[in-house]
């Protein structure tokens, strides 16, 4: 059977992050990727100067077109943009199931624009966390779920994420990119069990995307068949060898992509 996984997330038109990044990191880990589009953006590396949302009935009509025809092993949440959408989202998941949801809270771009309707986070915590298999923050994301301020420590990392677990999602990956140390490290919480995740952190400023890579990546392994801890394992390993090989491109003025396809060229 082809593994399939379907991205609901927003576009970014200069393709390094959203609904592109997800369906290049999808093709380069061997799985065939469907999208439903929530929100386009106008976007570059240095910025976003533009946010047009989908109505949330059409983005029904792209979960339900993609679902009673393929057989999806894994969805992706990213940008979610608006409450109304959320409720969207939420609605179409209950009603066709998917064995796996990856969600990644978006809320601002590396670039600092903001990518959720702050009164949106409500939502975003009370009606698609209890659908989550996995939720991957990053640091700024985690104390803003929490109304908390960001981790100083990795102590402090792990504590937030148990909060975050503790709201009804069946897995959270914290994620260390917007740490300082010498080395990034994830942390995910599933269970009782809390596993550190270190890699080493790569100077670059070639960032754009990352967490979207991350999270579709995951959600990758998982349409494949993978445990939850093997799938992040996974994928943490191929976003560090796309972020080590993301200086070989140059694109943009900003925060460039990764390298999503560094196996190949
Ligand atoms: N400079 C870096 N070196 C190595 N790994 C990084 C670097 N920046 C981010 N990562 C990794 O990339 C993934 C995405 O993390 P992060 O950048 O925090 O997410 P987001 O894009 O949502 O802000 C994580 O696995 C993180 O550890
Ligand atoms: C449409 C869209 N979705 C998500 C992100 C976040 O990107 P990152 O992975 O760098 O946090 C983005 N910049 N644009």
């Amino acid at each position: 059977m082809t593994p399939v996984a379907l991205t609901i997330a927003g576009s970014d038109s200069s393709g390094g992050a959203g609904i592109q990044a997800d369906l290049k990191s999808f093709a380069a880990l061997g799985v065939y990727g469907a999208s439903a589009i929530t929100a386009l953006t106008a976007q570059n590396t240095t910025g976003v100067s533009g946010i047009h949302p989908v109505p949330a009935s059409f983005v029904t009509a792209q979960i339900d077109a993609v679902f009673s025809d393929l057989d999806v092993g894994a969805v992706k949440i990213g940008m979610v943009a608006q409450a109304e959408t959320i409720a969207a989202i939420a609605d179409g998941l209950k009603r066709w199931a998917p064995r796996h949801i990856v969600l990644d809270p978006v809320m601002v771009a590396t670039s600092g624009d903001r990518l959720l309707a702050a009164e949106a986070v409500d939502a975003l915590k009370t009606k698609l966390f209890p659908l989550a298999s996995l939720i991957t923050p990053n640091l700024p994301e985690a104390a803003a779920l929490l109304n908390e301020p960001v981790a100083s420590s990795e102590a402090d990392v792990e504590q937030q994420g148990k909060r975050l677990l503790a709201m009804g999602c069946r897995a959270v990956l914290v994620k260390g990119g917007h740490g300082h140390g010498a080395e990034s490290i994830d942390y995910l919480i599933e269970g009782a069990r809390s596993i550190a995740l270190a890699a080493p952190r790569i100077a670059t400023s070639n960032t754009h995307g990352t967490g979207c890579s991350l999270s579709s990546a995951i959600a990758a392994g998982l349409a494949k068949g993978e445990a939850m801890e093997t799938a992040v394992r996974n994928a943490k390993a191929w976003i560090s060898d796309a972020i080590a090989a993301a200086d070989r491109f140059a694109v943009g003025r900003g925060h460039g992509p990764v390298h999503h396809f560094h196996k190949y060229y």
